[in-house]
């Protein structure tokens, strides 16, 4: 299977790289900025699947430059849909919790109705829309709160704060499934395996790490396992403002992925095990 990724530096394109054989493209040989560009990179390949892991993730400067994040986020995995459809080439796109309200408590379900509540969010959803209406063979894979040992995530930012701070506040309300990089790439490269064999495959599926935890919860996870004496003091969504609102249940539902491609949902404490021995006390 040749398999052709957008994104190269990134948390799950660098994991797809450790997991698989591919391509990886990193942005001086296809700008997401540029849609046409990236439409053009698939219809001159000779891959099988294409896999788009890239995306504007700033969440808070999205807020500023939601035309950039936009075209990134939403024309160019429209482009390239559109491009795989063309030549009948399996298309798989990561896409965010972000795109629900955050609204009650139940995981969200696929069926369940979208309505973003940050600049991030809506452009995420615009690339969702793209890639469904462009008709081709794809799945869009919706996935939560990522971290691995590579580039910027939650874990990381922990790990770096707990050097020079004991004590830290943390938001308590915001509920969710911590998911770990190395699974997403996984479970990528089973369903682009699964869509090769059948091209009845494909949809619009959830995957998020379990069980559902707050960040608080989340950061005296990381502190318990690297064994690092921090007190985490949970505090609600207002008494950490940030320039952009945030969901309060990003609890995300599985079962389709499980049903459909039979992919279980990850157990995030695993995950997280493995990311601090990889990252062995550098941070
Ligand atoms: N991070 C998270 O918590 C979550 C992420 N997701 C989704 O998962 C997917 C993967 O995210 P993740 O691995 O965390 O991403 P990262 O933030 O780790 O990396 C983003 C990647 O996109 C690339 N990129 C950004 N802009 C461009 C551009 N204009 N042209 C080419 N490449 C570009 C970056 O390249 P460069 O290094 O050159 O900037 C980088 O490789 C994304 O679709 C994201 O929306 C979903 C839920 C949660
Ligand atoms: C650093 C810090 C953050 N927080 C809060 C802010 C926020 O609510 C939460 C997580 O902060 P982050 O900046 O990591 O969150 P954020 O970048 O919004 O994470 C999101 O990224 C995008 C790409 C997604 O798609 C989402 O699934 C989600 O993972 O923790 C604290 O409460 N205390 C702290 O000291
Ligand atoms: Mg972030």
């Amino acid at each position: 299977m040749r398999i052709l990724i957008f994104g190269k530096t990134g948390q799950v394109a660098t994991e797809l790289q450790l997991q698989a054989d591919v391509v990886a493209l990193g942005r001086d040989s296809a700008d997401l900025s540029d849609p046409a560009a990236c439409a053009a990179v698939i219809a001159a390949s000779d891959c099988d699947v294409v896999i788009n892991a890239a995306a504007y993730t700033a969440v808070d400067r999205a807020e500023q430059e939601e035309a950039v994040a936009h075209v990134i986020n939403g024309d160019a995995p429209t482009a390239m849909a559109h491009a795989c459809a063309a030549r009948g080439t399996p298309f798989i796109h990561i896409s965010t919790d972000y795109v629900f309200a955050g609204t009650g408590t139940d995981p969200w379900r696929v069926s369940d109705p979208v309505a973003p509540q940050n600049a991030y969010g809506r452009t995420k959803l615009a690339g969702e829309e793209g890639v469904r209406a462009a008709g081709g063979q794809s799945a869009i894979l919706r996935t939560s709160w990522v971290f691995s040992a590579h580039g910027n995530n939650f874990v990381k930012t922990m790990l770096r704060l707990s050097q020079t701070r004991d004590a830290l506040s943390v938001v308590a309300d915001q509920i969710g499934g911590p998911t770990p990089a190395a699974d997403i790439a996984k479970a990528a490269l089973s369903m682009a395996q699964q869509m090769l064999s059948d091209p009845n495959k494909g949809g619009t599926h959830h995957f998020g790490g379990t069980p559902a935890v707050s960040w608080a919860d989340f950061a005296t996870e990381i502190f318990t396992q690297a064994n690092r004496a921090v007190t985490v003091s949970g505090i609600p969504t207002a008494d950490y403002p940030t320039p952009a609102c945030r969901p309060l249940n990003s609890r995300m539902d599985g079962t389709t992925l499980e049903t459909d491609f039979n992919i279980a949902q990850p157990d995030w404490k695993t995950g997280l095990g493995c990311v601090l021995k990889t990252l062995e006390h550098t941070i």
